[in-house]
């Protein structure tokens, strides 16, 4: 198995990741999941926890800071240079376009893509944005959350809350916000989906581009390690996560503009629904099509192209 430079410590394969609790949990589920599928031993695959200038900044949007780019530029080059095999990926984070000789081997099987509501007062506060008082303060870093969050309910004030899962869970807790939003998938991966106060529902609020889903990184050239990736990537999440950034590629790349989009298999055929929004959340536009699942990126980039046409002019982006 072994034959890359990172592999002649013994490891099968170096797997790569953020040192976030939300990141290794991910880290640890691909391990698992390599060792199921390969037969090997978990502990053959050592975990190379990377530090990046993204986990630096706590204080500022990242659109502001750099954008996404920032989370993976030292994983990229630890790669490239061949210290790890297997880098681990929120999808959402990931950018469009990879440096060259890095590819996406896949996707793990999808977790739960809907947003979360988390309500100061747990269990005995809120459960619906409907139930929220005016002028409660709803703290989130995501333009998309901030905008839908304005369009959805305008009586609300919406600033700004960065940090790991842990931290803005805590920062409800305080009493510092009185509501944010966090993906389901993370809270699950971290064992936290208690703290949901209600999953919402993907057509009031439509989640991010990948959200939910896994990129597994390789080494364009790393036929093993491919290999061994592709065995625990999941095709259907595959097929909805190239129609969902087909479509982000056409309208952002550089996450300055509300952007949702969420693909769906239905039979035979991939169903895309994506959209932009104005950031104080006064004006949407919509788009929605459907293809073979041999087209998806095709589909998402017509659906991409769609909605691009129909932005109204200087508004966006
Ligand atoms: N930008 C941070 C980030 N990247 C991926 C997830 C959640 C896990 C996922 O979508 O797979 C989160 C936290 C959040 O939005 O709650």
């Amino acid at each position: 198995m072994a034959s890359g430079a990172a592999r002649e410590n013994g490891s099968a394969f170096v797997i790569g990741t953020r040192g976030s609790p939300l990141a290794l949990a991910q880290a640890h589920e691909t391990q698992r999941r390599l060792s199921e599928a390969l037969g090997i031993a978990p502990e053959r695959f050592a975990l190379d926890v990377i530090k990046t200038s993204g986990d630096m900044i706590q204080d500022r949007a990242l659109s502001e800071a750099g954008g996404k780019g920032l989370f993976t530029k030292e994983i990229d080059q630890a790669q490239l240079e061949g210290r790890v095999d297997i880098t681990v990926h929120s999808g959402k984070d990931l950018p469009n376009d990879l440096p060259d000789g890095l590819v996406i081997a896949g996707f793990l099987p999808r977790e739960d893509v809907r947003d979360a509501l988390i309500c100061k007062g747990g269990p005995e506060g809120p459960t619906s944005f409907a139930d929220l008082a005016p002028g409660t303060i709803v703290g989130t870093a995501s333009l998309r959350r901030q905008a839908m969050v304005r369009r959805l309910r305008p009586d609300l004030e919406v600033a700004l809350l960065r940090g790991n899962v842990g931290t803005r869970l805590s920062k409800i807790e305080a009493g510092e916000y009185g509501a944010t939003l966090l993906a389901m998938a993370g809270l699950n991966r971290l064992g936290l989906a208690h703290h949901a106060s209600a999953a919402l529902d993907i057509d009031d609020f439509l989640p991010a581009v990948a959200q939910g889903a896994i990129a597994i990184v390789v080494r364009e050239a790393d036929a093993l390690a491919r290999e061994a990736a592709t065995a625990i990537c999941d095709e259907e999440t595959g097929i909805r996560l190239a129609a969902e950034r087909a479509f982000l590629a056409v309208l952002d790349g550089s996450c300055r503009t509300p952007i949702a989009g969420h693909a769906r298999i239905v039979g035979d055929r991939v169903h895309l629904k994506g959209l932009v929004l104005r950031p104080d959340g006064s004006e949407v536009v919509e788009g929605e099509g459907e293809a073979p699942l041999a087209d998806a990126a095709r589909l998402g980039a017509e659906v991409g192209a769609d909605v691009k046409a129909r932005l109204p002019a200087g508004i966006f982006g």
